[in-house]
């Protein structure tokens, strides 16, 4: 593996953005091309508490969530190199973005609203924030949500057109930044 690693790389590489933008699928994709680890936060959390995270915010409530998140960010170990996903909201609570950005590199898989609510229409049991929203009051909701998001997104070391990402155009923008 360490062979394909890129050398001096990024190190850590955090994947953020709203739901559906990505970050799982692409992440995983990115990890495997670079030989690095992949690690999802939310698959974390879900594992440490034996419950999907659905589960969880019915348990115990938002507030509940992102603490437990945040001691999940923060307190995981973490290889050498890994491509992390992270959950669409964590960058937006505590001090997040500056730890991201402190710990490795920051990517934010940019896309609008409506393509947004395109990929959720379908996904949206598992995402609690989403189950009540339907149809135009689904890309709505995602529209308000994102702009009160977008500030903390876009504190990324890298702002990427989730439109036409793929794992082989993340390297090009890491080597092209030359982190
Ligand atoms: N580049 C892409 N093009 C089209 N659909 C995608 C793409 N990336 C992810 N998806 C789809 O969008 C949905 C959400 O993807 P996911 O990786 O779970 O996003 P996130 O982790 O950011 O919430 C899934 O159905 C996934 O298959
Ligand atoms: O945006 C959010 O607040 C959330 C996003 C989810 O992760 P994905 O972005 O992978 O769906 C998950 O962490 C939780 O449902 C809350
Ligand atoms: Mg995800």
């Amino acid at each position: 593996m360490s062979e394909k690693k890129i050398k001096d790389g990024p190190g850590i590489i955090f994947l953020v953005g709203f739901m559906g933008c990505g970050k799982t699928t692409l992440g995983r994709k990115l990890a495997n091309r670079l030989g690095y680890a992949f690690m999802d936060l939310d698959h974390i959390l879900e594992a440490q508490e034996g419950m999907t995270i659905a589960e969880y915010f019915a348990k115990h409530g938002e507030d509940a969530f992102r603490k437990l998140e945040s001691e999940v960010l923060k307190q995981t170990q973490y290889p050498e190199h890994a491509v992390v996903s992270t959950g669409g909201g964590l960058p937006c609570f505590f001090d997040h973005m500056d730890w991201m950005n402190a710990h490795g590199k920051t990517i934010y898989i940019k896309l609008s609203p409506k393509t947004l609510a395109s990929r959720l229409e379908n996904e949206k049991e598992e995402r609690p924030l989403l189950r009540q929203h339907h149809g135009e009051a689904l890309v709505t909701f995602i529209a308000d949500k994102l702009t009160e998001r977008e500030p903390f997104y876009s504190r990324a070391t890298v702002i990427a057109d989730g439109l036409s990402l793929t794992a082989e155009k993340v390297e090009e923008l890491l080597r092209i930044k030359a982190i």
